[in-house]
């Protein structure tokens, strides 16, 4: 956190990146700050703003297509972005987001047009579009609760070697490979709207925890946990609550015994 005492959570272009309240993600990591008593403001930074290298995390959005190709634009034409990611500042960014900071990417079955060359991923036109609620599982690492959110997008992206999926898909589509999303270095990226952070506080302290610079103490909301249960149940449903787990990795009761055999 660059010496200073004030959070400063940068949220990129929401004049033409904030669909389905994909700005909502700056507020959340506001607040569960603020829970934390850490002082921290949203710096906006609308089409026309220089973009400071000096923020201490960078927020992007989904868009519409015409949206999405200002935007990328904009983004080519300064450095900030680019020298922030560079000294290791994190970066959140959400399904047009994600297809922008790309080596390519292609909207409405047009041209394929440059992206910021941020991320190792290229983005063609999917055949159909993905629209409804997707849920992953992440692949090892740092996060291990499942990730829940909604999609419309017709993005079909493929990631290159610097890069890792954020998620294995359980139901829904993302990249449309069977994952969802992209983590290179403290980049992150998903189709996954909700506000994404609203929905997933693991995700959320994970990136305040780059920001920081150590675990943040854990702060639950209850109405989110119940949240969260809803959308998971709904899910469970449709399964079998074995299928389910098999699916989330959640041990079975004869594993847990062994394990439980095993350390005696
Ligand atoms: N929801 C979005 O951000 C859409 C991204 C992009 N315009 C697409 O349809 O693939």
């Amino acid at each position: 956190m660059a010496g200073e005492s004030v959070v400063r959570i940068g949220l990129l272009l929401p004049d033409l990146l904030g669909t389905y309240g994909d700005c909502g993600n700056a507020e959340v990591l506001h607040r569960r700050l603020a829970w934390r008593d850490i002082p921290a403001a949203v710096v906006a930074l609308p089409l026309g703003t220089a973009i400071p290298a000096s923020l201490d995390v960078y927020l992007l959005g989904g868009g519409e297509d015409s949206a999405q190709t200002l935007a990328a634009d904009a983004l080519t034409r300064q450095p900030g972005l680019l020298r922030a990611v560079d000294r290791g500042a994190p970066v959140l960014a959400v399904c047009a987001g994600l297809q922008l900071l790309g080596q390519q990417f292609t909207v409405d079955y047009g041209r394929p047009r440059p992206g910021a060359g941020l991320l190792d991923l290229v983005t063609t036109a999917a055949t159909h579009r993905a629209i409804g609620e997707v849920i992953t599982q992440p692949e090892p690492g740092p996060l291990s609760e499942p990730l829940t959110g909604f999609e419309n997008h017709q993005g079909h992206t493929e990631l290159g070697p610097a890069a890792r999926p954020l998620g294995r898909v359980i139901r829904g589509v993302g990249n449309g490979t069977g994952f969802d999303g992209i983590v290179q270095g403290r980049v992150i990226g998903t189709y996954l709207h909700g506000p994404v952070l609203a929905r997933n506080p693991e995700l959320a302290d994970l990136l305040l925890s780059w920001v920081i610079g150590r675990p943040l103490s854990p702060v639950e909301l209850v109405g989110l946990t119940d949240l969260r249960r809803q959308r998971l149940a709904r899910y469970h449903r449709r399964q079998s609550w074995n299928d389910f787990r098999r699916l989330v990795g959640i041990p079975g009761r004869s594993s847990r015994r062994a394990a439980s055999a095993a350390h005696g």
